[in-house]
């Protein structure tokens, strides 16, 4: 949570490259006419108002009973797999040579097995907690506390980080972590055959030891221009 996975998904899609927002397709689903309401109005008709989730109203009705979320997974990951299956169809009809899925809960909801590279997008604790401060300031969104919460019910970052093909630190400035896209989608895209041709062979599988994209690509593709 607050790492930066929608700024470096923003980053991917500057770049012409397909996105999946997972959370974006939860809000569609809990949004008026979503196919998520009905199951979610007989779960907790509290928090529907006007034919859509009030997610003010869910966030508060999460903190006062945590059960709540599995049941909320429950019904939205078999939804949001779907879509995401569907996607990942029509990437494959275009012949997209790259696309990205933005999906905070990659391992738990199973959409790490579509995935060919994983990367984790990270950064220290205090920093998402001071984002997530920062945010709910200017917008009123999540509390600290329901993000502590959430981030519970997370993978911990170890674990996170043990499974990572590649680890992208968003601790500093937003160009940086624009560059180090910019280089990875190149590299992906072809520009740096080797590094597809050890991710083809199932690099999640191997020893740990994860990198940056910088020590993935090597200094000369540091001085590579886009
Ligand atoms: C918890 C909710 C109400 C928070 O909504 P809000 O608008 O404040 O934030 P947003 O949707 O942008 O999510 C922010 C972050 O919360 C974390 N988060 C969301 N859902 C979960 C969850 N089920 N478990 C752990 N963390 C979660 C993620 O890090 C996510 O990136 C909302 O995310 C939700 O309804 N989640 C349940 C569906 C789900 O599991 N989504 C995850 C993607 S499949
Ligand atoms: N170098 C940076 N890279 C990315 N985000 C940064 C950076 N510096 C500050 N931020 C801020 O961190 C906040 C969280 O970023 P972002 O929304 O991309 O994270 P997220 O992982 O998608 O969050 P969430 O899980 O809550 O949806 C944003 O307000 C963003 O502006």
């Amino acid at each position: 949570m607050a790492a930066g996975k929608t700024t470096v998904a923003r980053a991917f899609q500057r770049l012409g490259v397909p996105v999946f927002n997972a959370d974006a397709v939860v809000r569609k689903l809990q949004g008026r006419g979503g196919a998520a309401i009905p199951a979610l109005q007989q779960l907790r008709p509290s928090v529907i108002s006007n034919g859509c989730v009030d997610r003010a109203a869910l966030r508060a009705e999460l903190a006062k009973d945590p059960g709540l979320l599995k049941k909320l997974e429950a019904i939205l990951h078999p939804l949001v797999r779907k879509e995401r299956q569907l996607f990942l169809r029509q990437c494959r009809a275009r012949g997209v040579p790259l696309c990205v899925l933005d999906v905070p809960l990659l391992w738990e909801s199973g959409a790490a097995a579509s995935c060919d590279l994983v990367l984790v997008v990270e950064a220290a604790l205090p920093t998402r907690l001071a984002r997530v401060k920062h945010r709910h300031l200017l917008g009123g969104r999540m509390t600290v506390a329901l993000a502590r919460q959430l981030m519970a019910c997370q993978m911990s970052d170890e674990e996170r980080r043990a499974r990572a093909d590649l680890i992208l630190s968003t601790e500093g400035r937003p160009a940086g972590v624009q560059r180090q896209v910019r280089r990875l989608a190149w590299a992906l895209r072809g520009g740096r055959s080797a590094l597809r041709q050890d991710r083809d062979c199932s690099s999640r599988r191997r020893a740990p030891g994860r990198r940056t994209i910088m020590e993935e690509l090597g200094a000369h593709d540091a001085h590579h221009t886009f």
